[in-house]
């Protein structure tokens, strides 16, 4: 057996696959560190298997030992984990107003702190607990109306979000050995990027706080959502600096050119399935170490659920068939003829194609 990410030992590792021979078949199994922190890169076109290959991870940490881990599931792909046989919590994401500095809560509602409304919004999140609070505080202030208006406004659309609560999601929540789903899908960009941004902080802090034994592990699903809104600076952070107080990050994505390619660098693991685009693979290319050569591009796989896995630890390159998972996964894209049977639905009967057509009886 292999173990991607370190270099020897016997600590805790999960399965991830298995070795891929030239003519397809199953090689070697081939196992994960699961041990140290890691900074992990999922990339692939769409369908290609990344949300499958998170979910793989998903669940080897959920049988790991010390570990906390976390998912930010834009898209309610990890959702029926809650009915699973697992120790898997789906949460309605919320946090706390204070859970953003100032400067961030300028950058979700897209003001500049340094003018009218947002410089009143950024004393305002100075100043107070909640969201509530805030929005007295902006009504009180003693600013021009027109200034204080547009703060009001401002804050009126974030508690529109419904995601601030001075009962947000807690730290020892999201630091317990279980699975924290946060079902990000009903939400728009800005409130999830702002929840996404909350967790994020309150994972890293906690570990330099010593508020956790745990090792967090954050899995972003679909991560090029987040990259340019009020998350970014926080999983920058994690992607950078995580690993020394113990946090793991591991990012998904089907357009990795809009990765900051500081990510990409930072990269310790590398999954990728198949990709075609040229900008793509270019991004790829450029962010990885020389042992990516020229030859990346044609190395990489064809069919869905095989990887190409890239340990910058050990500087090895390994071909991959990722492993089925145990438990249910919901990234599947719906297809109209799953409606069978409705209207309009073609039968084949006794050989022959038969048009049902809808009578309306
Ligand atoms: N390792 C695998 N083993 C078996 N089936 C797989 C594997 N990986 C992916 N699949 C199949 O391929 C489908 C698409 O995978 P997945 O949802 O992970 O794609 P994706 O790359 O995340 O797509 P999108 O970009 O649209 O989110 C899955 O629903 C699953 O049926």
């Amino acid at each position: 057996m292999v173990v991607i990410g370190r270099d020897g030992g016997d600590r805790a590792t999960t399965r991830l696959g298995h070795y891929r021979a030239r003519d397809g078949s199953c090689g070697a199994a081939v196992d994960l560190d699961v041990d140290r922190p890691h900074v992990g890169l999922v990339v692939g076109k769409r369908g290609s298997g990344k949300t499958y290959t998170l979910g793989v991870l998903a669940e080897g940490l959920l049988d790991a030992e010390g570990v906390a881990p976390v998912v930010a599931d834009p898209m309610g792909a990890f959702t029926p984990l809650d009915t699973a046989d697992v120790s898997a919590t789906v949460v309605d994401p919320s946090v706390r107003a204070d859970a953003l500095d100032p400067r961030q809560w300028c950058t979700v509602l897209g003001l500049d702190p340094e003018q009218g409304a947002g410089a009143l919004v950024w004393r305002a999140a100075s100043e107070c607990a909640t969201l509530d609070e805030m929005r007295s505080w902006v009504t009180d202030a003693d600013a021009a109306a027109s200034t204080g208006r547009a703060a009001a406004n401002h804050l009126a659309l974030a508690a529109s979000w419904d995601v601030f609560d001075p009962a947000g999601i807690e730290t020892g929540t999201l630091c317990s050995d279980g699975l924290t789903v946060l079902d990000l899908s009903g939400l728009a960009s800005r409130p999830a990027g702002a929840v996404l941004a909350a967790v994020a902080t309150a994972l890293y802090d906690a570990r330099l706080a010593d508020r956790t034994s745990r090792l967090p592990w954050l899995l972003v699903d679909e991560a090029h959502a987040f990259t340019d809104g009020v998350a970014q600076r926080p999983l920058r952070r994690l992607v950078t600096r995580g690993r020394q107080p113990g946090v793991s990050c591991v990012l998904a994505t089907q357009r990795p050119s809009a990765v900051p390619s500081t990510a990409v660098s930072q990269t310790d693991l590398l999954v990728a399935h198949r990709l075609t685009s040229t900008a793509d693979i270019d991004a790829l290319q450029a962010a990885q170490p020389t042992y990516l050569d020229g030859d990346f591009a044609t190395r990489l796989p064809e069919a869905t659920g095989d990887a190409l896995v890239v340990d910058d630890g050990t500087e090895f390159v390994h071909h991959v068939t990722v492993r089925e998972r145990r438990t249910p996964h919901g990234g599947e894209t719906p297809r109209a003829s799953d409606l069978g049977g409705d209207r309009g639905s073609k039968a084949r009967v006794n050989g022959e194609s038969e048009t049902r057509e809808w009578t309306g009886n």
